[in-house]
């Protein structure tokens, strides 16, 4: 088929994803990526050959975190997640035998022919594997420049057998990967809640309250998101991921090489700079809200990239499904009141089923006046 004739006319074509389009040789952007001017990655109009201003994460260095530097280690931590919401985690103990072992099981994956990986397409937001392409395939007007492999993750031993057999190797990477990440959140939550004075960092100091709350992030979900940025023929007129904030506690995001990845500062967008073998980290809103706003969950987005690909993977960690989230009681005070409703998944999902998962709508939905 005409590469072009296809992109134009075909609008089924869409739904099959860009990796689709790019393997076709699509050399234009179809309409249905281009965003209205206002939500383009618009270079700065004053000096249009300025590069995009990027940033240097905070670093978490996670071996000092567990050492005796650990309540220096817990400041930054703080003044991270106050100012940025975003900082990056290096030595953080995952083999990088399994960091490069994912990127690289995902990149043989979206290498496999369409109908291997859409057998993975499903509209069933429930299912333990999801193939999909933009955000929402059935709703959004525009759709982004991104297609994805959602993996449940929890519990690990009953979703396994229904993700990926091919490539061979895929499952048992993948379940490593989440083991590892699933480990590395326990330890920086536990950082979380003591840097919020929520939990001891001795065991003297802990109260049973204290466990409890850890106890419920150890039987918590995870979702695995493996996102792919094939190149693209326009970049500025579209985007890879439009801005939102991750719904869930944290996110621990694997990045390769190309950049991509903004974040909202200050009122600008600011680039990320890859940093190789290590975590980017981010509050998401039932952090934001469970720490009555200390912390908070930032927008970002995603650029796309005329000649490199570009693949991440978000591990997104939750309190179980069926949990309230509300702000810590030991965090309200005369000072600091009561700033958001309770929520709970159900909420959550109903909230995007009625609307576009766009920007933080759903945080503001949340927050009191
Ligand atoms: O690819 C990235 O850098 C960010 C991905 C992201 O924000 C997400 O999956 O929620
Ligand atoms: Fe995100």
């Amino acid at each position: 088929m005409c590469p072009s004739a296809m992109a134009l006319t075909n609008d089924d074509e869409f739904q099959k994803g860009v990796k689709h389009l790019f393997e076709n040789g699509v050399s234009k952007l179809p309409n249905k990526y281009i965003l209205p001017v206002s939500d383009r990655p618009k270079v700065d109009k004053e000096h249009p050959n300025a590069t995009k201003s990027s940033l240097k994460l905070p670093v978490i260095d996670f071996a000092e975190l567990q050492g005796p530097n650990r309540s220096e280690v817990l400041n930054s931590l703080s003044s991270a997640c106050e100012e940025y919401g975003f900082f990056q985690v290096v030595n953080h103990g995952i083999p990088i035998e399994a960091i490069r072992s994912m990127i690289d099981v995902s990149t043989r994956f979206f290498g496999l022919p369409y109908e291997e990986r859409a057998k993975y397409m499903s509209s069933d937001m429930t299912s333990p594997v999801r193939y999909g392409t933009s955000l929402n395939q059935r709703k959004d007007s525009v759709f982004c420049w991104r297609d994805f492999l959602k993996l449940v993750c929890h519990p690990l031993s009953d979703v396994l057998p229904h993700w990926p057999s091919c490539p061979m190797d895929f499952r048992e990477v993948a379940a490593t990967y989440a083991r590892e990440t699933k480990w590395l959140f326990i330890r920086i939550t536990e950082a979380i809640l003591e840097s919020l004075g929520l939990w001891g960092a001795t065991t003297e100091e802990k109260t049973e309250e204290d466990d409890e709350i850890l106890k419920q992030f150890h039987d918590g979900s995870q979702l695995m998101v493996v996102n792919c940025f094939p190149p693209c023929p326009e970049p500025d007129l579209t985007l890879g991921m439009p801005p939102h904030s991750d719904y869930g506690f944290l996110t621990l995001l694997l990045q390769d090489e190309v950049e991509g990845l903004q974040i909202q500062y200050k009122g600008k967008w600011i680039t990320v700079e890859p940093m190789p073998n290590s975590f980017v980290v981010n509050v998401g809103d039932h952090l934001e809200i469970f720490s009555n706003g200390r912390y908070k969950s930032v927008l970002h987005r995603v650029f796309v990239n005329p000649a490199k690909p570009r693949l991440s993977v978000a591990s997104l960690h939750s309190l179980p499904f069926n949990c309230m989230v509300g702000p810590s009681p030991k965090l309200i005070d005369q000072v600091n009141p009561r700033r958001y409703k309770d929520t709970d998944f159900a909420t959550f999902l109903e909230y995007i089923s009625s609307c576009e998962p766009k920007k933080k709508n759903f945080l503001e939905s949340r927050k009191l006046t």
